[in-house]
């Protein structure tokens, strides 16, 4: 039984961010028949700001996301983006808004080259040869451009996430939803994740990530929501829920890290 480790990558500090919030959830609870998996968790991010959720398994973080993502309806609470409810709203219209998510097993057109994937959200922007240059320059922003014409199936898991990852930041979103693009990554896949996360979020991109990589999650995020059987456990700076009792509790015995 290990507690988890949470010391902190080298690399750009944690950075600070300002304004009003851009996505703010208030007193969200989920429930499915009988069982609650969200509890009464409010939450805001901000512009260049990131926000961390963790828990052990079943904590309910999924769930959350995907209340936030429109992927669940909560049962009790409201989701305002700019101050506009969009606690209803279907993912699609959501994406329209500016948010956007990755899923935890990328699902690239494994037939087509790894431009023609980013194409087909490119295309949801800008016409024509815009939207060749725009598929192409978010190719350059996750590092990918020198493999543009192979064929997605014949990416490494890496570079299939940065892939993932190239998709919905060719939609221009403004808040950017993680679900564990860390996970499963070798070190220094996991490095370049990070980094590229910090930039993104440098870029002005507001993110939520869910991550089972505590040190990563410590690492990156300014903000850390730690919930556990569907309730806020400890919330705050991620040095301060790291060190909270009830936190490192939580973690004991958990074999995530
Ligand atoms: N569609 C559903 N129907 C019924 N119960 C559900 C459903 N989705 C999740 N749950 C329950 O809600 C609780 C929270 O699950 P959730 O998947 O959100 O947790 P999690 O923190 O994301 O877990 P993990 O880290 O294992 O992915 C669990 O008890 C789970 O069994």
């Amino acid at each position: 039984m290990t507690a988890p480790s949470l010391t902190k990558l080298p690399g750009e500090p944690v950075h600070a961010s300002s304004g009003p919030p851009i996505l703010k959830a208030e007193n969200i609870t989920v429930r499915f028949g009988g069982v609650v998996a969200v509890k009464d968790i409010s939450l805001a991010v901000r512009p260049g700001e990131i926000l961390g959720l963790i828990g052990p398994n079943g904590a309910g973080k999924t769930t959350l996301f995907n209340a936030l993502t429109g992927f669940v309806r909560p049962s009790e609470g409201r989701v305002l983006y700019n101050g506009r409810d969009i606690t209803t709203m279907p993912p699609q219209a959501r994406a329209k808004l500016g948010m956007a998510r990755t899923f935890q097993v990328e699902r690239p057109f494994e037939d087509l080259s790894v431009l023609e994937n980013v194409l087909v959200a490119a295309f949801l922007k800008y016409r024509g040869g815009r939207a060749e240059d725009h598929a192409y320059a978010v190719l350059e922003r996750v590092g990918l451009a020198d493999r543009a014409t192979q064929p997605a199936s014949q990416l490494n898991l890496a570079r299939r996430r940065r892939l993932e990852l190239a998709k919905v930041l060719a939609l221009e979103p403004k808040v950017l939803f993680l679900d564990e693009s860390i996970a499963g990554l070798n070190p220094p896949g996991q490095q370049e994740m990070v980094a590229l996360i910090r930039t993104l979020a440098g870029s002005g991109l507001a993110i939520v990530m869910v991550e089972h990589i505590m040190h990563v999650i410590m690492s990156l995020s300014d903000h850390v929501i730690c919930m556990a059987f569907g309730e806020l456990l400890a919330e705050g700076d991620p040095h301060a829920v790291a060190a909270h009792p009830d936190v490192i509790r939580a973690y004991l015995g958990d074999d995530n890290d």
